[in-house]
């Protein structure tokens, strides 16, 4: 029987909701639960690695996990990783893992909108399509997938776009790369090329902020007392930005931080197009590095990693196009 480890980190999947509607996480021992509905598709070696709820999640512990995973698989051959996680945080731990994990194995990632407890919650039945996923030789060499209400997604493309609701993960620009009916895992695009980035570290210092109309210098005046390593500016639309904060943005470039535009749409990528005071072609004469469609919180990861090999802007941008 194939052999899959499950590697549980917390989240929703692991939490119980109480009388008065709040919801707090269970022991460790939660998703074991689920684990008889499990042993049909593969046997199962568990390691509850951590009991965190996302919001908790650092790059420093996504790179444990990543370390951890590495050792397991070196020991063991097993047919893939499931990881179960609280999905606030999910889209950046499957990108992390994404970038800096080099496995032919299928790496699924999933968790749950409803807790433990609660009427309809899509825990259990997430954790078993994403076994089913992880034995699939399909699965192979397709980088780290979410798996979540019967869809796998890309870890580059996936997000979170729903507070509450169970369909939360979608891609908004490209849409799932397959589907899990009641017997198939069936796959219908696939993914883009790989990126794999050797990390010694996830301490890089890199901020992500946000583009709003009328947006204040004096908010970002703080950066350039920080030891930042690197900028991500969630800019508007095609990628431009109030000319108000070009002077602080300016200042970080002549100190050597590198400063990567993203857009604050979720759909496109920022172009070096509008000719105007704080537009695209501006940001780009200035050494502002472009980026190809990464959300943000993703961006901002991708950076913290392409920073230890370079900290050259033109190598920097050939990593984004
Ligand atoms: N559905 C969830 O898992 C949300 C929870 N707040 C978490 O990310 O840990």
């Amino acid at each position: 029987m194939e052999k899959v480890l499950l590697i549980n980190t917390g989240g929703t999947i692991a939490m119980s909701m109480d009388a008065s509607e709040t919801v707090k996480p269970l022991d460790d021992q939660a998703v074991d639960k689920i684990l008889p509905f499990l042993t049909s598709y593969a046997e199962i070696e568990t390691i509850n690695l951590f009991n965190l709820p996302s919001p908790h999640i650092t790059p420093q512990i996504m790179n444990e996990l990543k370390t951890r995973i590495e050792q397991e698989t070196a020991r063991t051959a097993y047919s893939g990783v499931v990881i179960t996680h609280g999905t606030d945080t999910l889209e950046e731990t499957a990108y992390f893992l994404d970038l800096t994990l080099s496995l032919s194995i299928p790496v699924v990632i999933t968790g749950a909108m409803r807790s433990s407890n609660e009427l309809g919650a899509d825990g259990p039945v997430n954790l078993i399509s994403s076994v089913r996923t992880a034995v699939d030789p399909a699965s192979r060499d397709k980088g780290v997938l979410v798996v979540f209400n019967d869809e796998i997604h890309a870890a580059a493309h996936v997000t979170k776009t729903h507070t509450s609701n169970v369909a939360t993960f979608q891609s908004p620009q490209f849409g799932p790369i397959g589907t899990i009916s009641k017997k198939h895992v069936h796959y219908h695009h696939a993914p883009l090329a790989r990126e794999y980035y050797p990390i010694r570290h996830a301490d890089a210092n890199v901020p992500l902020i946000k583009a709003v109309a009328g947006m204040n210098p004096e908010w970002l005046q703080f950066l350039l007392d920080q030891p930042i390593d690197g900028l991500v500016v969630e800019a508007f639309g095609l990628g431009n930005l109030p000319p108000a904060v070009l002077p602080i943005l300016k200042q970080l470039l002549q100190k050597g931080v590198p400063v990567l535009l993203v857009s604050r749409c979720y759909n496109g990528q920022v172009q070096d197009v509008y000719d105007y005071e704080g537009g695209g072609r501006q940001l780009k004469s200035m050494g502002v590095i472009f980026s190809n469609g990464l959300n943000g919180q993703k961006a901002r990861l991708k950076l913290m990693v392409a920073l230890q090999q370079t900290r050259d802007v033109s190598a920097l941008q050939q990593m984004f196009d």
